[in-house]
């Protein structure tokens, strides 16, 4: 955990050992005391280094274990006697240097790095704060304002900006461990007090009260909410007003609160779900580190309409060649202009230069027959889809695997039309693709173990967050969005307002409320939706009863906003209003609730109030409950999955964990008696019918959301 040696015959270089990520378990804070204890005791030792094993200083405190009761010796008096011991102790800082990995280095005497190193203090994140003197001796480090900036986002920083900042004495391309010994060796008997950086006084700030209020104004904007980056704000304060050892204890106090909060429990549990969703696993025993990707340097997109010009920006940006494809020669041109312009944006941005190289524009499929794999992006319509695929299946080679960016139709249907279905998978990218970081990767059951090792790998070199879900109409994201909609429109006609709705959800952490994010999305793709499954349009039966289809209650008011043309923000009218086409400034609008108003009374419908709760409680619960009809039917593997997809692809606040831990952290129990209390008030509605899962889970005392997979017993595995 922790491997002590003689270096040069009088430096102790303490390396520790705790492989991935060197975190500082009950097991290395123990072993790191010891040889502290040793280093300190030995009269043959001048001086000490501390480095990481495998080229990685430390990844901070070992999160698995918050869940249980602490155990070991506590971090902060292991770093005290540290700093206050009387050898020079120098970090050799490799890889990474995060959260209590970061306070470590901060009381060592001196820090050197290696140039591709990253620091930072990333406990925000986790719904934390740097607890082990971090909010304290950062400040006095680096000042108050880039303490705080660093403190409240979590964002790691290069070595060349932490040399910059004052935070490293040194940074080097070479051996980082044999640099810091000789630095060390250099800095025996030289004064240690100003190099302890608790005893250093933190740099005046002009206007503290103004910065404190500016950021504090920031993080409650960028994440309502949440409690963390707040009790950061409050912790670098008293590193401003306050000496060191009363600092410490209001950083203590801090911790405690938010160490117990239910938002920490659900970063934390973000964390793992999301490092958990990139394990995919089949029946057949074909999982992630069993089955190996293909090699992919050659790509093509069918489509530059917004997916496919997104997806051509991810896959350049990483180096891959693309060839893009259109049908017509005016959308080619204008496709082509917009690709350049968001690579030239993108790479400005990252300061590089931009891979305009890689790219490649044409009219003809017969260009795609020595690529490694095609992305179809054209328009939703299935037999467009179908002739693209066949059309795939004639002209590319062999062993070109086959993706379909669809967002919800069969990905079986069309690995059927062609020649290769075991080389056809789903890759469902989200709008914009170059931005959103989920992927559905839709797994047929054709779909070869080999073919989704290749999305999946593909994924994650786009720097994607990647699930791998079954096949099944909209997948998981999507498949769920249904009852979350149909609970928003029929909480209108009961009598909310769109922004009422949109409120609740957004004061609960959406970034934007369902309406919002409709009218951004456009709504014009599901009223075709439903024009194509007989719910609206000519082809409905004039015998329905009204507000019924399909013998299910149905609520027609989304027809009928796009009857009047208003398509969300492209036409400057939706849910909303907007200044002009395309305008994202969302105003309520008198109209739609003349229209609300007008509806309700020629339907006979009383408008009663609706608290928030109820927003919350019928919108989200029906969200969870087809969560778990999804693990029931086996779409998903795991409910871990199932949040990733809506943290990453549909803006559920982090600090809620996911559909799926929101509603254990609810109680189950609490959440199917809800669920039972609104469906007997609709019966005509089948999704908030608590599903059979949900009742075996409450029946089995309400296990927590990791405990799920042993209930769950699925008939057919999709994945
Ligand atoms: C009073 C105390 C105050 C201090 C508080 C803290 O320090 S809070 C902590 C502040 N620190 C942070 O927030 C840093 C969190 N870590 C990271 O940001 C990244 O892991 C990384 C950048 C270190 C490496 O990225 P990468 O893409 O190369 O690798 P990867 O991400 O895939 O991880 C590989 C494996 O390591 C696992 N694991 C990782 N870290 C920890 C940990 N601290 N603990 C336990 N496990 C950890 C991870 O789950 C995965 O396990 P799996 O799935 O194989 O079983």
């Amino acid at each position: 955990m922790a491997r002590y040696e003689l270096v040069k015959r009088s430096v102790a270089l303490i390396t520790l050992t705790n492989p991935p990520v060197n975190a500082l378990s009950s097991a290395v804070r123990h072993a790191m005391a010891k040889s502290m204890e040793r280093a300190l005791n030995d009269p043959k030792v001048t001086a000490v280094v501390i480095c990481g094993e495998n080229g990685r200083f430390c990844g901070g405190a070992d999160i698995r274990e918050f869940a249980g009761p602490l155990r070991g010796p506590p971090l902060v008096p292991l770093l005290d006697a540290i700093e206050a011991g009387q050898k020079p102790v120098v970090a050799a800082i490799e890889g990474v240097a995060l959260g209590g990995g970061f306070e470590l280095a901060l009381v060592c005497h001196y820090r050197i790095a290696h140039f591709k190193a990253r620091l930072g203090l990333p406990e925000v994140t986790l719904g934390l704060l740097p607890a082990a003197g971090g909010t304290q001796r950062l400040p006095r480090l680096i000042g108050i304002p880039a303490a705080l900036e660093m403190i409240t986002t979590g964002r790691h920083l290069s070595a060349q900006e932490a040399l910059k900042l004052g935070i490293l004495d040194q940074v080097t391309e070479q051996n980082t461990c044999e640099v810091a010994v000789e630095f060390a060796l250099r800095a025996v008997g030289k004064p240690l007090s100003s190099r302890r950086v608790s005893m250093l006084t933190t740099p005046c700030t002009p206007d503290l009260d103004a910065l404190l209020e500016a950021v504090t104004m920031q993080v409650k904007k960028k994440a309502r909410g949440v409690m963390a980056p707040l009790a950061c704000i409050q912790a670098v304060r008293a590193a401003a007003t306050m000496p060191y050892s009363k600092g410490i204890k209001r950083e203590s106090e801090l911790m405690a609160t938010l160490f117990n909060s239910g938002q920490a429990q659900a970063l934390q549990y973000c964390f793992f779900a999301q490092r958990t969703a990139g394990k995919w696993t089949l029946p057949n025993g074909a999982q992630w580190n069993n089955s190996k990707p293909r090699e992919i340097r050659s790509a093509a997109i069918i489509g530059l309409g917004t997916m496919g010009r997104g997806i051509v920006v991810s896959l350049a940006r990483v180096g891959i060649s693309v060839i893009a494809v259109e049908s017509e020669k005016k959308l080619l041109e204008t496709g082509k202009q917009m690709v350049i312009g968001m690579l030239e944006r993108d790479a400005k941005r990252r300061g590089v230069s931009a891979s305009l190289n890689l790219l490649k524009f044409t009219l003809s499929l017969q260009d795609l027959k020595d690529v490694d794999l095609v992305i179809e992006a054209v328009f939703e319509d299935m037999a467009l889809k179908k002739r693209v695929f066949q059309e795939l299946s004639k002209v590319c080679r062999p062993a070109t695997v086959l993706c379909t960016n669809t967002s919800g139709l069969d990905v079986d249907a069309l690995a059927g039309v062609t020649d290769r279905p075991h080389l056809v998978v789903g890759m469902h990218f989200f709008s914009p693709a170059h931005v959103m970081k989920l992927l559905e990767v839709v797994c047929g059951p054709r779909s070869s173990s080999e073919t989704i090792a290749t999305a999946m790998s593909l994924g994650k070199r786009m720097g994607k967050v990647s699930v791998a879900v079954g096949n099944c109409p909209g997948f998981v994201g999507n498949r769920m969005l249904k009852p979350y909609l149909d609970q928003a429109t029929f909480l209108l006609e009961e009598g909310a307002t769109p922004e009422q709705v949109d409120k609740a959800l957004e004061d609960f952490g959406f970034a934007m409320g369902v309406f919002r994010m409709s009218d951004l999305a456009g709504l014009d793709v599901g009223w075709r939706i439903r024009k194509e499954s007989g719910l609206t349009g000519p082809d409905v039966d004039p015998k329905n009863p009204p507000r019924r289809r399909q013998g299910r209650r149905y609520c027609p008011v989304p027809d009928m906003i796009c009857e009047q043309g208003r398509f969300g923000q492209k036409t400057g009218r939706g849910w909303y209003m907007y200044d002009k086409p395309g305008g994202t400034n969302a105003k309520p609008d008198p109209l739609i609730q003349n229209l609300l108003e007008m509806y309700r009374s020629r339907y006979g419908i009383q408008p009663r109030n609706i608290s928030d709760q109820e927003i919350i409680e019928r919108c989200l619960f029906a969200l969870a409950n087809e969560g778990f009809r999804i693990l029931e039917d086996g779409i998903a593997a795991r409910p871990e999955d199932i949040d990733v997809i809506y943290l990453f692809g549909y803006g559920f606040p982090r600090h809620r964990g996911g559909p799926m831990f929101y509603a254990s952290m609810v109680g189950l129990e609490r959440v199917l008696q809800r669920l039972e209390h609104y469906h007997q008030a609709n019966p005509d509605v089948p999704h908030l019918e608590p599903s059979p899962l949900f009742k075996k889970l409450v029946a089995c005392g309400s296990p927590p959301v990791q405990k799920w997979r042993e209930h769950i017993k699925t008939m057919h595995s999709h994945l």
